[in-house]
């Protein structure tokens, strides 16, 4: 695929591994209108409570689109030159996706295409979750391929890539 390089951010990280808060820290820094997409969806109380505690901690100043699915369609009807958009989580999108047996590969190819031609800036957070032993699990072992490929595109297009561990950020691009 073509590797026009866009101004967006991927952001890697494992779980509680403090992307998030990096990656918000990142947004705050940019000094334009702040956006945050949550592809995340609250299926049980225990991430209906994490949820509003993520409102909470993020305050006032932010704009929050939640969409699980038409991440593509949502960043081209909100882009701004004036905005700064933060995508959170590219692995709960991919999912999202898988749930909804959506093309996955075609999904991940559309993202990439569409991030050049953004005008705002967008900050895409993800869950790498490639580190550890093969999972037992057929669709677990298909999610961990899908994420990795569809890191490996965004990593091509984006300005900088992050990789988070223990809270520090580890410089991969840009
Ligand atoms: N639907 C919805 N989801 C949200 C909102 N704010 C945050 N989230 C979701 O909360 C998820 C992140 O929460 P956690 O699981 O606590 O964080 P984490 O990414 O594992 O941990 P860190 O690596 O420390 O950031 C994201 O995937 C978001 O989609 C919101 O306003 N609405």
């Amino acid at each position: 695929m073509a590797a026009d390089i866009s101004t967006s951010i991927l952001v890697l990280g494992g779980a509680r591994s403090g992307k998030s808060r990096f990656a918000e820290g990142l947004v705050v820094d940019c000094a334009r209108e702040r956006h945050y997409v949550a592809t995340g969806r609250a299926y049980d109380d225990e991430m209906r409570d994490r949820i509003r505690r993520h409102q909470v901690d993020r305050g006032d100043g932010w704009t929050t689109h939640e969409e699980p699915v038409d991440l593509v369609g949502l960043l081209q009807r909100i882009d701004d030159p004036d905005r700064v958009v933060l995508v959170d989580c590219l692995t709960l999108w991919v999912t999202n996706l898988m749930m909804a047996d959506e093309d996955v590969a075609a999904r991940s190819s559309e993202l990439c295409a569409a991030l050049p031609g953004l005008r705002a800036k967008v900050v895409l957070v993800s869950n790498e979750v490639g580190l550890g032993i093969v999972p037992e699990n057929r669709m677990a072992r298909e999610f961990r391929d899908h994420a990795g490929r569809l890191h490996q595109l965004v990593a091509q297009v984006a300005a900088e890539v992050y990789f988070v561990a223990a809270g520090l950020p580890l410089r991969m691009k840009g």
